[in-house]
Order: C-alpha cells, then sequence, then structure tokens
C-alpha cells in the first residue's frame, strides 16, 4: 500500500510552541476478514510472504507458498476459523479482542487526553492507518504497543518494521518509543497466576496439572538468537514462582509447528495426548504467549488438542481464557504504556 500523509501541521521545527500530544498505538498480528477460501488466503498470503516469518529464500519458498500452502490451507485454516468466529459481531476473536483493549485503554486516557488506536501487522485496520488516524488527531509523539509479552523477531519487530515503513512515507514524522515485550512484567504474571486460580476455585477436582503452551518457533530462529525463548522462560520462571508450582505441576509446551523444520519442543498435542497413559486425565492450559483469544488458542487448543485428549482417555480438560479485556489486562496495558510515556504526558 502507497501511504502519502502529510500533516499539516509542523511538529518539530518549533518545540516550545507546539503542543505536545502523545499517542498510542496497539499492534497485533491480523487475522483474516472473513471465514471463506478468498479472505483467508489474502490474510494467510500476506503474511507466509513476510521475511522476518518464512526466512527460506523466495526462490524456494515463493513457489511452495503460492502451490501447496495457499492452495490447501485456507481451506482448512477456514473451517477452524468458522468454528471460532465471533457471531455477535461477525469477526475473528483476535479482532474482537483486540478492539475492546483499544476502547478500554482509551478510556483509561480519557483525562490524559491520549487517544488509543488498534492496527494490525497484516490485513486491516493497516498499521499506516492507524498511524494516520493518530497524526489527524495532531499526536506528534506515537508510542507503538507490539501485543506480545515475549519478545519475537516474527511477531514484535515485524510489527514494528511495519510502523517504521509507514513513518518513512511522512515528510513531518512524530517521535516515537515501541514498547518492549513484558515477559515477566509482576502485573502479567499476577493476572496470570489469578487466571490459573481463577478456574481452579471454580473446578469440583482440581486439574492434575495446567500446561502452560506456547506458539512454537523454528528451532533454527533461536539458534540464530532470536530471544523468544528466553522470555517463554522468563514468563515461566515467574509464573511458577507466583503460584508456587513446580516444572511437573506446570510444564511449558510449544504448540502451532508449522511446515517440515524443527520447531521448540516439547510439542502441546503430543504432550497432552500422552498424559492420560500417564494418569492424568484432569489438566487446564493456559496460553501465555497470547493476551488475546485467537485460532490458536480457542481452535487448536480448545478444540483439537482437547478432542485428543478425551479420544485418549483423559477426563476433564479446561481451557484457561486469555486475559482479552478483563480489568487485570486493561490494567496492565495501562501500566505498561504510562511507563513508557514518562515525560510525554
Ligand atoms: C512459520 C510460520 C509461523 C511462525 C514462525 C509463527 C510465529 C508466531 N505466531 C504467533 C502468534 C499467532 N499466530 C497466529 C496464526 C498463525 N500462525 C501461523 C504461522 C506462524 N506463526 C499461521 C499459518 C497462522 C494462521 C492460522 C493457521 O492457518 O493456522 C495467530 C492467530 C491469528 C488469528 O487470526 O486468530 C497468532 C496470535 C506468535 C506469538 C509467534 C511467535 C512467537
Ligand atoms: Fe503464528
Ligand atoms: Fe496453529
Amino acid at each position: 500500500m502507497v501511504f502519502h500523509y502529510i500533516p499539516s501541521r509542523r511538529t518539530h521545527d518549533h518545540a516550545d510552541a507546539s503542543p505536545r500530544k502523545p499517542g498510542i498505538l496497539l499492534l497485533n498480528l491480523g487475522t483474516p476478514e472473513d471465514t471463506d477460501y478468498r479472505s483467508v488466503r489474502r490474510y494467510l498470503s500476506e503474511f507466509l510472504s513476510d521475511r522476518r516469518v518464512i526466512e527460506a529464500s523466495p526462490v524456494v519458498w515463493k513457489p511452495i507458498l503460492q502451490g501447496v500452502v495457499l492452495t490447501v490451507r485456507p481451506g482448512k485454516s477456514g473451517k477452524a476459523y468458522k468454528r471460532i468466529w465471533d457471531k455477535e459481531t461477525n469477526e475473528s476473536p483476535l479482532r474482537r479482542y483486540t478492539r475492546d483493549q483499544a476502547e478500554a485503554l482509551a478510556r483509561r486516557f480519557e483525562a490524559d487526553n491520549v487517544p488509543v488506536v488498534w492496527a494490525m501487522r497484516y490485513g486491516t485496520p493497516s498499521v499506516a492507518q492507524g498511524l494516520k488516524t493518530l497524526l489527524e488527531q495532531g499526536c506528534d509523539r506515537i508510542l507503538a504497543v507490539p501485543l506480545y509479552p515475549q519478545y519475537s523477531a516474527t511477531t514484535t519487530a515485524t510489527a514494528n518494521d511495519q510502523f517504521f515503513r509507514a513513518l518513512m512515507r511522512l515528510r513531518n514524522q512524530p517521535a516515537i518509543r515501541t514498547l518492549p515485550a513484558f515477559a515477566d512484567h509482576p502485573t502479567y504474571i499476577k493476572a496470570l497466576a489469578d487466571s490459573v486460580r481463577d478456574t481452579i476455585s471454580k473446578q469440583t477436582e482440581a486439574p492434575q496439572m495446567v500446561v502452560a503452551s506456547f506458539h512454537g518457533l523454528p528451532k533454527a530462529y533461536i539458534n540464530k538468537g532470536d530471544s523468544y525463548l528466553t522470555d517463554c522462560i522468563r514468563t515461566m520462571t515467574a509464573l511458577r514462582e507466583e503460584l508456587g508450582m513446580t516444572e511437573d505441576m506446570l510444564p511449558m509446551t510449544f504448540q502451532s509447528r508449522f511446515g517440515p523444520a524443527k520447531w521448540l519442543e516439547p510439542a502441546t498435542a503430543s504432550f497432552i495426548e500422552e498424559l492420560p497413559a500417564r494418569g492424568i486425565k484432569n489438566i487446564a492450559v493456559i496460553t501465555p504467549g497470547f493476551i488475546t483469544d485467537c485460532i490458536e488458542t480457542l481452535d487448536e487448543i480448545g478444540n483439537e488438542v482437547c478432542e485428543e485428549f478425551i479420544a485418549k482417555g483423559g477426563e476433564q480438560f479446561t481451557l484457561i481464557p486469555c486475559l482479552n479485556d478483563s480489568p487485570a489486562c486493561i490494567t496492565l496495558l495501562e501500566e505498561l504504556t504510562r511507563q513508557e510515556l514518562q515525560g510525554w504526558l
């Protein structure tokens, strides 16, 4: 997309005269507009053409993507999106919760006159559109907030890349900041721990194990220096400490393997399917790598993995919801953003 936006107000030449107006831009991954083949294909095509996500040479990857992947996957993923589609608002849960988060956070910043908008790295509303909206509201300082608790080049960095791309097209750029990952931020860990405690307290029999499933990543990316695994371990160490649970009671697994390469292990699906044979038939699953529910949590874990667990002799499977637009999540986002806005408010 070509984005030519030149704000009419000069922002930096007369620093003393210019009013300071920060704005917040929440960035999430992106999601299809609808569940039909073409909509899912369009989304997957943009997502899987990102070289931060698929590092293979385009000469090798493009024919595979345009051939088998974009022929087969949109149909399969479309069916999965259909199962979790939000019928009330006719959109995917990822989009609904991201918008809800932005609106709730905006209410927390109303008195500060700081607008909050949201955008998707892939698809719509685009990052360029989000930036434009903030500039039109007179923002001369923008905090970009990738909504990922753990850093990865495949998520955090590519969201920021897209923001910087939009900035490249401006004559007068606002000042910018980007929110760092918050893998073991105490408020985040407390909110996760409370969601585990809340789930356990509602059950007649406490789960024998709480499995923490993170989105996976190719091992090669970690070996090349992506700090994602370190961040996942940070989250787990802090969460186990907060809950007083051992690695056996709260193990870490990785879901969503894509393609033939080696991904982080243990894989969530095979780990959970083997539990009934070990006598573990009542489990809960938490997904601390996602702050909004999405196809990965609701369908891959909540439907597919759950069905396999029951088929293998499991008796009770509880998926702990992501923080979504809960007051705890909005408080977390407010704390993180207020800290990052220091000196700008
Ligand atoms: C090589 C492929 C992929 C990498 C690497 C990857 C990393 C990664 N992704 C997330 C978060 C999300 N991924 C989501 C969906 C999704 N992810 C991939 C592939 C890779 N992800 C695909 C093909 C899809 C689409 C769904 C499907 O067809 O299976 C989502 C949900 C989007 C939604 O609309 O609900 C999220 C969120 C992280 C955190 C991550 C690396 C750490
Ligand atoms: Fe993904
Ligand atoms: Fe997946």
